[in-house]
């Protein structure tokens, strides 16, 4: 097979300053001794990229992507190892890095795609092309430094497309223009495979990255940890940064209440929490938790699956009239998305010195998101018994790009005109 890039052994490292120096002296000092510790970004990386392929590049924030990319363009030397590339390399990552502020746009393009090696005459012959597919056709006469960020991302992607690359390196063009002109990428991405173009694309959209590329490498701190189909490195991935995000939430939660989190790592609540909490304490609420559909504690849920919301209480009066409990949940921003109580929902309770009462969602049809939760105990005329607010914050993660807050349930009907 001949492989359009080939890395073998690739190693990177920055350095990076620990203490910004404050004092001239110190500035002077730090400069002298050259404070400063070395942090690989890339480790032992092999890759050997087929031609006509496009092959995706996923990880986390700070993984090594981007730093892999420029390395394939040359605008970074790796410390160690080979890289060999066959064709010439267009690529999308400092996208409008070389244009000239008081050039109009039509110079800069002349400019900008002689870079890749391209004649006066043969840019001639692509330039209309390339104003048209950016959509400045009435602005590509002026200076650059007159348009807007958008603008000036749509001339340089256009270029960058337009040079007849052999191998296309992507990072993030998703971030480019609204998302009529993404549509419009993405269409050009799907042309560039179709003549057998080399594409290395590098995205945070995982249906995008499951859809266009032939395979998938996952990078995480730094190593290259899986590749293969993307449909089953995207499964992983995903179920990794479910786990990522368990546990920091399960940490954040450790922090907040000040507290040993119990062998369940359920919630032990305090007693005064300042601010969060009030009431007269009848019915105190002692211990919350979120179970999914097999009793397991659980932070992170996808959407449509089982939460059970269990509350636990104890009784500090000898007798209680008229109690119900309560749930509300809350988006990060503080949109209400849900709010009940068991007075509304009709459901008798008989309250023991003890006990505890589970809010039970079989489908919890969010959208993906961050979300936090308030419980209560209180009279059915609404004097609190304990309140409390943010008690516990919860994900919900998704496939789907849907908008809003929650799923409604609904259906598309198409119907033929008839005339009449
Ligand atoms: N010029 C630099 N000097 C020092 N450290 C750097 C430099 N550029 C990147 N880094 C560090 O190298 C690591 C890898 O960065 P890189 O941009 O390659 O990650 P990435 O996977 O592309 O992240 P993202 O998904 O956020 O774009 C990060 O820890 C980053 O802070």
């Amino acid at each position: 097979m001949t492989y359009a890039i080939e890395m073998n052994h690739i190693w990177k490292k920055y350095k990076i300053y620990q203490d910004k120096p404050s004092s001239l002296k110190e500035r002077f000092l730090y400069r002298s001794k050259g404070v400063f510790q070395e942090k690989w970004v890339l480790e032992d990386i092999c890759l050997a990229l087929p031609k006509g392929k496009m092959v995706g590049l996923i990880g986390r924030n700070g993984s090594g992507k981007s730093t892999l990319l420029k390395i394939m363009t040359r605008i970074l030397q790796p410390d160690h190892g080979e890289l060999i590339v066959r064709g010439r390399v267009s690529s999308l990552l400092e996208l409008g890095a070389g244009f000239h502020m008081d050039f109009t746009g039509r110079e800069n393009i002349y400019m900008n795609a002689s870079l890749f090696g391209l004649s006066r005459k043969e840019i001639s012959k692509i330039i209309n092309d390339i104003i048209h597919f950016s959509e400045l056709d009435n602005f590509i006469d002026n200076p650059v430094r007159t348009y807007s960020s958008g603008m000036y991302m749509r001339l340089a992607f256009s270029i960058a497309i337009h040079v007849n690359p052999d191998v296309l390196l992507i990072d993030e063009i998703l971030a480019v223009g609204d998302s009529a002109f993404q549509k419009k990428c993405i269409h050009k991405i799907e042309e560039f495979k179709r003549v057998g173009t080399t594409i290395v694309f590098v995205s945070h959209d995982l249906g995008s990255m499951e859809r266009l590329c032939d395979e998938v490498y996952w990078i995480d701190q730094s190593k290259i940890r899986e590749k293969g189909n993307p449909r089953d490195i995207i499964r992983n991935y995903l179920t990794f940064l479910t786990s990522c995000e368990e546990e920091r939430l399960k940490k954040e939660i450790k922090i907040e209440t000040g507290e040993q989190l119990d062998i369940n790592d359920s919630l032990e609540l305090k007693q005064n929490q300042e601010g969060k909490r009030w009431g007269s304490r009848a019915i105190e609420i002692t211990k919350v938790d979120t179970f999914d559909e097999f009793g397991d504690i659980k932070h992170v849920f996808h959407k449509g699956s089982v939460m059970n919301l269990k509350i636990s209480y104890k009784l500090n009066v000898d007798n209680i009239e008229h109690p119900a409990f309560g749930v509300g949940i809350f988006r990060a921003d503080g949109a209400c998305c849900y709010g009940t109580n068991t007075f509304i929902d009709k459901i008798p309770l008989e309250i023991k010195s003890s006990g505890s009462i589970t809010f039970r969602i079989n489908s919890l049809n969010l959208i993906q998101g961050q979300y936090y939760l308030d419980v209560a105990s209180h009279h059915i005329d609404g004097t609190p018994y304990d309140y409390i607010t943010k008690i516990l914050e919860f994900q919900v993660n998704s496939y789907e790009d849907e908008a809003g807050i929650a799923f409604i349930p609904h259906i598309w009907v198409m119907e033929d005109l008839i005339d009449e």
